[in-house]
């Protein structure tokens, strides 16, 4: 008998954001032909995209997109990519494009140029959080944080090595991420939460989603206990 992956399935908080990011794309669709939604990954989002995939939208003028990706193969189970194409590019959702942001390059900078090549600044961002307050890829003590936290900076996306996480990422910018239309923020569990309110009490680079969302000051939130 083949396993069944059972995935978490979709608690209140999750439905009520599916539900915000469906009206806040169907609301942008009014005013323009085509709406680009940049979507986290991590294991969280799993069920909001489950939800979202049901959802009857005109996905067909929808492209999707990465807030940051690890640099592997689309096929590597760590990939962002992987992770849309199975739980959100299904259902409904088939029709919607898909953009990546890793392409195979041969040096870092060809990669970097490539992604930045393609990329638009997305109209609707969901980020997740990490529990060390990272969102996006914007790992603190990473290298170059303080050049993905920079509020000043054009570039959309850049280069970063995570001090603990696996493989090197690719991720927007803060400055990138307060260009974007509208930006949610989903986090669920006690422990993200405590760490949030501590990120927003005291912006610092030890707690880049303070730093972020200090940029964004329309974000939305959604936080769930469970
Ligand atoms: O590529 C990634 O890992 C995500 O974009 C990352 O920023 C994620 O949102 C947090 O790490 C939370 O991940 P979980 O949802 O798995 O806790």
């Amino acid at each position: 008998m083949p396993q069944t992956h059972r995935f978490p399935s979709a608690d209140a908080t999750t439905l009520a954001l599916c539900e915000r990011v469906s009206a806040t794309l169907t609301a942008i669709l009014a005013g323009q032909d085509r709406a680009v939604l940049a979507v986290s990954g991590g294991r969280s989002p799993i069920p909001l995209f489950r939800a979202l995939a049901q959802q009857d939208l005109p996905w067909h003028r929808i492209t999707v997109t990465l807030v940051d990706e690890r640099c592997v193969p689309s096929d590597h189970r760590d990939s962002n990519a992987r992770l849309v194409r199975t739980h959100l590019l299904t259902g409904y959702a088939t029709s919607a494009a898909f953009r990546p942001l890793w392409l195979q390059a041969a040096t870092a900078e060809a990669l970097i140029a490539s992604a930045i090549g393609q990329w638009q600044t997305p109209d609707l961002t969901l980020l997740g959080m990490g529990e060390d307050g990272h969102t996006a890829s914007l790992f603190p003590g990473a290298a170059t944080l303080p050049a993905g936290l920079d509020a000043d900076t054009a570039a959309p996306l850049l280069l970063v090595d995570p001090p603990a996480a696996p493989h090197r990422r690719i991720s927007m910018t803060a400055a990138e991420i307060a260009r974007s239309g509208q930006v949610f923020l989903s986090i669920a569990g006690a422990a993200k939460q405590a760490v949030l309110e501590q990120a927003l009490a005291s912006p610092s680079p030890h707690w880049p989603v303070g730093a972020v969302l200090a940029g964004c000051p329309a974000a939305e939130i959604f936080s769930s206990l469970t």
